[in-house]
């Protein structure tokens, strides 16, 4: 079928580029010159694993194209796709004006029956929005709206979507029921067909369900850190039973990106425009930001009466979670300030993220790798779990470091394994590896040898 898509962002690109891949014909539209300028070239202006070779390849067939002409696009087009951007609005209610100026535009091109379909996340009721923005613009053209939000997750992008494991049709009439089951019979997928409201709410439901999940999981580390329990030892328990399963229990700094922080927060409005005031969701936000606090707090206590005043801290990870250069709500936009505004000097790296972390952290240095950010550092933070810090050499890292300290926000190392190599380690609801057990009132260092004050 011939598709156009409106927004090449990660949805819309995903999108576009995986419906060419199972058989369909897309055209992509975005207003922003450069993107599509680039997208032509061959070039994925996000980083995503695998995207560029299917750019490529479906170019090369002309099952894919790209455009900034809406008009052009659709004009062969039985099904628009919307997948521009729903950024929050100051009190944290999404902002619909991408969503409006597009559905207008749609409505100003209407000549033939399409149906026009929202992947991007929007609040209930937006859907009979879009009916009447579009129909404003095109009068009596006969079309449908349908609401068909998508499930993806950066840096899985293109696996999640050539392998989804569900899809929500929110559908108004028989035929745009059966065009969208037509989009989705090559992914093979199960299909939950609704109305129009059903489908958009089931995206908040299903984002704000894995944020909760989250911070149940932290709370409970915390806990764990209370009373000398392991965090991941009980995750695995709890994810054993089918019913609660064991995906989204990774304790750690709480959850970050352009989607759950924000749609969490489109979440609690929705509920309040509609009288009811959301209670678990609020203090779901809550926990999240605390537990960036709380890793801050173990590097302060890791300089015991020293502080973190003029302290050399190697951050390794920037963005809000491994494989993406994504920085929206990353938790190092939190934590970073929060170091630097204790006294710390912050040396970064992150494999992908640091050309798109620069504009939002102008204050610290950047390293070339993650040797040379921890080089005589005093300690070393983590904050994203990318693959090349699990398989880091310990014994290349204690070369590097000054002070022997780890603070891990992702638990990428066994507490047993840095007590071996004599660092002092302090991870996510497990116990914190003091050298020798002992509590300490400060840390200095001599060289790379640690030498600490004992607490009286
Ligand atoms: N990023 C993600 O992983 C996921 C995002 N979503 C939702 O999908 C929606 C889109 O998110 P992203 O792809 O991250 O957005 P984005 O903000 O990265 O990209 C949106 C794109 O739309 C383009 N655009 C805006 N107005 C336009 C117009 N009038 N005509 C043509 N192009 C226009 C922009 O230039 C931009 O390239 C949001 O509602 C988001 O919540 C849903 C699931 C996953
Ligand atoms: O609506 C969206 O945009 C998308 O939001 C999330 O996808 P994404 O933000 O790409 O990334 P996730 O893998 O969900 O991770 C989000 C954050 O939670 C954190 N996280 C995740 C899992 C976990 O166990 N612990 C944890 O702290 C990650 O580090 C990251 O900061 C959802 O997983 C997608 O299903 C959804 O489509």
């Amino acid at each position: 079928m011939n598709i156009c898509v409106v927004g090449t962002g990660y949805v819309g690109l995903v999108s576009g580029v995986c419906f060419s891949e199972v058989g369909h014909h897309v055209t992509c539209v975005d207003q922003d010159e450069h993107k599509i300028k680039q997208l032509i070239a061959g070039r994925s202006p996000i980083y995503e694993p695998g995207i560029e070779e299917l750019l490529v390849k479906n170019q090369k067939n002309r099952r894919l194209r790209f455009t900034t002409n809406l008009k052009e696009a659709m004009d062969k087009a039985n099904l628009v796709v919307i997948a521009v951007g729903t950024p929050a609005n100051e009190d944290g209610s999404a902002n619909l004006s991408f969503i409006e100026s597009v559905a207008k535009e749609i409505g100003d091109h209407l000549t033939s029956y399409k149906v026009i379909v929202t992947k991007s996340t929007v609040p209930v009721g937006t859907g009979e929005k879009i009916k009447n923005w579009i129909q404003e613009q095109c009068g009596k053209m006969a079309f449908d709206v349908a609401s068909n939000p998508e499930f993806l997750r950066e840096g899985t992008a293109i696996y999640d979507t050539m392998h989804m494991e569900r899809a929500v049709l929110g559908v108004e009439s028989e035929k745009a029921k059966e065009l969208l089951i037509e989009l989705h019979k090559p992914f093979n997928t199960n299909l939950v067909i609704t109305d129009l409201a059903t489908a958009e709410m089931s995206k908040y439901a299903a984002n704000a369900f894995l944020a909760t999940k989250i911070s149940f999981i932290n709370e409970v580390a915390n806990v764990c850190e209370q009373l000398d329990a392991d965090v991941t030892k009980v995750a695995e328990v709890m994810g054993l039973d089918p019913r609660i399963g064991s995906a989204f229990l990774g304790a750690g700094i709480g959850y970050g990106g352009s989607c759950f922080p924000k749609d969490t927060q489109a979440f609690i409005q929705m509920g309040q425009s509609a009288g009811y005031s959301l209670k678990i969701v609020p203090e779901v936000e809550k926990v999240n930001f605390e537990q960036r606090k709380r890793l801050v707090m173990k590097a302060k206590q890791a300089f015991g009466v020293e502080g973190l005043r003029g302290k050399q801290i190697a951050v390794l990870g920037l963005a809000f979670k491994p494989n993406t250069d994504d920085m929206r709500a990353a938790p190092a936009r939190d934590i970073i300030p929060m170091l630097t505004g204790l006294g710390a000097e912050v040396r970064a790296y992150d494999p992908v993220a640091m050309q798109a972390a620069v504009s939002y952290l102008p204050h610290i240095t950047f390293a070339s790798s993650w040797q040379e950010a921890a080089r005589d550092a005093d300690a070393v933070m983590i904050l994203t779990d990318w693959k090349e810090f699990k398989e880091l050499n310990l014994n290349e890292l204690k070369d590097e470091l000054a002070s022997l300290i780890v603070i891990d926000g992702r638990n990428l190392f066994d507490p047993q394994l840095m007590k071996h190599h004599g660092f002092y380690y302090d991870s996510v609801g497990r116990a914190k590896i003091e050298i020798e057990g002992e509590r300490y009132e400060s840390i200095t260092y001599r060289g790379s040898r640690l030498h600490r004050q004992k607490l009286s």
